[in-house]
């Protein structure tokens, strides 16, 4: 379980959390939306300790990590996975150096070792991808490139895993592949995910719960049929608008 309480967060003048308060829960897929430059990518920092709130805590399986030491929050970092806008793959590597990378980094492992190739086939297997092991990234499409950086954030097997924008540059089909990868990594797996997206079609299909943050604050937390009836303007206007343009 992840769990936020009062947090706040500015820059200067520039106040981008004003009082968040969220609960995360192992198994369930949420989702944050909000406008461009509403906080999400700041709020997700803080759940990894790259930014500490003004005020607030943040609990990570009930270990408060606010003023955390940087070496025990390694240890915890090391249960996330956090897959970046582009999910950037290695152009050099190849597609199993690229999937192994966290497991052997830093280590005298080898991608070659047979239990490493054998996890890396099994990963790569789970977002439908096989026989690609010696393909260069240039070789793989938009789509395929997104698969293999999900398989390479599950090799470590995450407790949690943060995606932002995880279907960002993608054709329809390709976003709904993305979409019943994270549905099943996330029941096969019983990961605790968390997605900021801006794809409502994306949004309404992977998500236990929807919080949409505005002005520094959750406006909205529930369902996909919750945030349809929701009166708040600000919700209504950012799904309708959000809704026309995926
Ligand atoms: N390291 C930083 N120093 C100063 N200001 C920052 C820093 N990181 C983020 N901000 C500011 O915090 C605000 C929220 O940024 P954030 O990247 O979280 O928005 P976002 O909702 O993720 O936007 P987008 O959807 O465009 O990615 C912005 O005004 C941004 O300029």
């Amino acid at each position: 379980m992840i769990k936020v309480e009062n947090l706040h967060k500015s820059f200067g003048k520039n106040k981008v959390l004003n009082g968040i308060d969220l609960t995360f829960e192992k198994g369930k897929i949420t989702t944050i939306i909000g406008q461009s430059g509403s906080g999400k990518s700041v709020f997700l920092k803080h759940l990894v300790g790259l930014f500490k709130p003004d005020m607030g805590r943040v609990y990570v399986d009930n270990q408060d990590i606010t003023d955390i030491e940087e070496e025990k929050m390694k240890k915890i970092r090391e249960k996330f996975s956090y897959l970046f806008q582009g999910g950037a793959l290695f152009d050099s590597l190849n597609i199993l150096e690229n999937v192994a990378f966290p497991v052997v980094w830093g280590t005298k492992k080898n991608p070659e070792d047979y239990d490493i190739k054998e996890k890396v086939k099994e990963v790569l297997a789970r977002v439908g991808l096989k026989n690609i092991e010696y393909k260069k990234p240039s070789e793989l499409s938009g789509g395929m490139k997104k698969r293999v950086a999900l398989a390479r954030a599950i090799i470590k097997e995450p407790e949690y895993i943060l995606y932002d924008e995880p279907t960002t540059g993608l054709d329809p089909v390709m976003s709904a592949t993305i979409d019943d990868i994270i549905l099943k990594l996330n029941r096969d797996l019983n990961i605790l995910t968390i997605v900021v997206s801006h794809d409502m079609q994306s949004v309404y299909k992977i998500s236990d719960t929807i919080c949409m943050l505005y002005g520094g604050k959750i406006v909205f937390e529930g369902t996909e049929s919750q945030i349809k009836k929701c009166k708040d303007k600000h919700v209504n206007n950012f799904i309708n608008r959000m809704s026309i343009n995926s």
